[in-house]
């Protein structure tokens, strides 16, 4: 294949790697062009989606079909969208890496970050950060395997609402304008616009520090506060996601995009949103780890809230809403001290980045 283009059109089926919610959800709008594969880890899915064309108990496309093997999916596909929380991107990426060639492309969804450390050390051993040591999905993926033509996909997506063919739009962002082209023609209709970025830095860091807010936002709501304190969270949480995500290598662009903004809104105003819900809860009175411990999602701002702790204590950076949510997280701050200690807090300028 020519390395300059890329173009599914002979006609290769899709894959996708991760059969949860957001994979599902994306497999369903790519099987309206293409065929598609999913690879699930459980042979019970597998089976399900195989025999009984349907997942989780709901219909799905006879076009679409699963397997349990990395080499099968790499061998069958070219392009794969890799649909999969961050706590277990590394692990699924270095199951694929033998078997992934340069002629693939990776598209990937995931909101969360994986961290650069060496063996034996991790987030409850290391309490300082350095950039070099977070890693954002594309990092990963060049990281671990060949592959270097690599999109992400990030905006306001809830996967419950793309399901049910609500109207919605995301990014595709990457440095390679044919990944972003492919992207486009699978999965746009009239249901669904896609947007492309160069930023993918931004754009996958846009789609990480969002969940911050959106646990904040819940727990605003869980206090039963009004719109009013939503609005100023919400734009002081993108003035910090701004100020980190530009920290951390994205462009203050991509922040105030669809993948940034359009999603903080969505999330930050979702009972759908696992995010959300956490936050909610806790405000509620439960603690993180009942929180946890009954969620059979992943909401992957707690780890981010960790991650970007840890980065601010080796910057000059200040978070103030990230650093009281880890207090709450983590140091059982209780959340209306947090809430006094951000209204007094000396913002002074409205808009300090333009
Ligand atoms: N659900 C949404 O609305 C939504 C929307 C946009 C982006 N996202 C992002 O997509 C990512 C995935 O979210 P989700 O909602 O699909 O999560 P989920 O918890 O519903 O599903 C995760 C899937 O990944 C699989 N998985 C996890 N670790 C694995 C491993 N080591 N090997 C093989 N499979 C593994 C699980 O079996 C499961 O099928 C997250 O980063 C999330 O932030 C989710
Ligand atoms: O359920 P959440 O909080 O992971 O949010 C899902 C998506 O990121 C919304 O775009």
């Amino acid at each position: 294949m020519d390395s300059k283009s890329f173009s599914n059109s002979d006609s290769k089926p899709i894959g996708v790697v991760g059969a949860g919610s957001f994979g599902a959800a994306v497999a369903l709008m790519l099987a309206k062009k293409e065929r598609v594969i999913i690879y699930a880890r459980k042979e019970s899915t597998v089976h399900e989606i195989n025999s009984s064309h349907t997942l989780n108990g709901k219909e799905i496309p006879k076009n679409i079909s699963a397997t349990l093997e990395p080499k099968e999916l790499c061998e069958a596909c070219d392009l794969l969208f890799f649909m999969i929380p961050s706590y277990g991107f590394q692990e699924v990426t270095r199951s694929f890496a033998p078997f992934l060639f340069p002629y693939h492309v990776i598209i990937h969804g995931t909101k969360g970050l994986c961290l650069n450390l060496p063996a034996g050390t991790d987030l409850n051993t290391v309490h300082r950060m350095k950039r070099s040591q977070i890693m954002t999905m594309s990092e990963v993926i060049l990281e671990e395997t060949v592959v270097v033509r690599i999109g992400c996909l990030a905006g306001p997506n809830l996967s419950k609402e793309l399901r049910q063919g609500q109207p919605a739009a995301t990014v595709v962002a990457s440095k390679f304008n044919e990944v972003i082209l492919e992207g486009q023609r699978l999965l746009r209709s009239d249901k669904f616009q896609v947007y492309g970025n160069s930023d993918i830095i931004g754009v996958e860091l846009s789609g990480v520090l969002k969940n911050i807010i959106a646990i904040a936002a819940g727990a605003l709501a869980g206090l039963g506060l009004g719109e009013n304190a939503k609005g100023l969270l919400i734009s002081r949480g993108m003035v910090e996601m701004i100020h980190l995500g530009n920290a951390l290598g994205g462009s203050i662009k991509s922040v105030i995009g669809l993948a940034g903004i359009g999603d903080l809104v969505t999330t930050c105003n979702s009972v759908h949103s696992r995010n959300y819900t956490v936050g909610y809860r806790l405000a509620k009175g439960e603690t993180l780890t009942e929180i946890v411990n009954d969620m059979e999602e992943v909401a992957e701002g707690i780890n981010t809230v960790q991650i970007i702790k840890a980065f601010l204590e080796s910057s000059e950076l200040r978070a103030p809403i990230t650093e009281n949510l880890y207090k709450v997280l983590f140091e059982d701050l209780p959340i209306g001290d947090a809430l006094q200690f951000l209204m007094k807090y000396p913002f002074s300028v409205d808009v300090d980045f333009v």
